[in-house]
């Protein structure tokens, strides 16, 4: 039975009510580096949580957990989306419950046209945004169709690979540093994108060393240090607190 553990008794939790995902007690290592040092915390549906910190302090490795990519290794904890244990799946199975990541180096496939690319991520269901639906969403990317993606431009292949994840049916879009090495005016529009995903009724988590530009988006911030949780709530709250902010994040 996949029922939702009781994790009421877990004191970093922000809330007990019965969130859409959840983080358990989880411990995850690469080889014998030990990193995820028990992070525990819930995601609402509907929600965009900042996952912020210094530079090392675990999120890039708290995101692939989650999304069960292999390294880092999660030997201790539960991950839980929407009733279905994804503790217990492969990155694939992951992917196919609703996971949608988006890494770092954006992956898009060389060779591949933009539309080719985004074929690729519709060819089994379950399928999620139409290719016209997400052309109006990123009307660059409709333009481009046919151009070959990784000749665009670095704030459109973030596009692309966000569009990627759309393009199937995700519950979770899991951000990866989308901003890195993007020009303010291209985080701007990306942002936009964001926000309107959000009204659609998407689920975010978001890892960005822009802690300022992520904090502006998000409802609610977590804050790591050396693999551990070291503030979780408003993300309001982080930008008002000078010493919260100096101390985990150097701005
Ligand atoms: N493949 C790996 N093998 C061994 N250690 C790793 C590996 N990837 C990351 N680490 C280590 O894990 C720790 C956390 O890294 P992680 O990338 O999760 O941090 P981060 O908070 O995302 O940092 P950044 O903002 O610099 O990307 C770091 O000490 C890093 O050196």
């Amino acid at each position: 039975m996949n029922e939702k553990p009781d994790f009421s008794k877990n004191a970093n939790l922000a809330s007990t009510a019965p969130a859409f995902l959840s983080v358990w007690d989880m411990h995850s290592y690469y080889g014998e580096s030990y990193i995820v040092q028990g992070v525990s915390f819930n995601v609402h549906e509907g929600e965009i949580l900042a996952l912020l910190g210094r530079n090392g302090a675990g999120k890039t490795s708290t995101l692939r957990s989650i999304a069960r990519v292999g390294e880092p290794e999660v030997r201790h904890g539960e991950i839980w989306l929407d009733h279905q244990p994804l503790h217990k799946m492969t990155s694939y199975e992951a992917a196919a419950a609703g996971l949608g990541l988006v890494p770092e180096d954006r992956r898009i496939i060389p060779g591949l046209t933009v539309e080719e690319n985004l074929q690729l991520a519709q060819i089994a269901p379950p399928i999620g945004w139409s290719l016209d639906r997400l052309y109006e969403l990123f009307p660059r990317l409709g333009e481009r169709r046919k151009q070959e993606g990784i000749t665009l431009s670095g704030g459109e292949q973030q596009m692309l690979s966000i569009a990627r994840a759309l393009a199937r049916d995700i519950k979770v879009l899991l951000l990866d540093e989308p901003y890195e090495g993007l020009a303010p005016v291209i985080v701007d529009e990306i942002e936009k994108t964001l926000i309107h995903v959000k009204q659609q009724g998407m689920t975010t988590i978001i890892v960005e060393q822009n802690a300022v530009r992520a904090l502006e988006l998000a409802d609610r911030a977590i804050i790591l240090d050396t693999g551990t949780i070291v503030f979780d709530g408003a993300a309001k709250e982080v930008l008002e607190d000078t010493k919260l902010r100096e101390e985990y994040l150097a701005i």
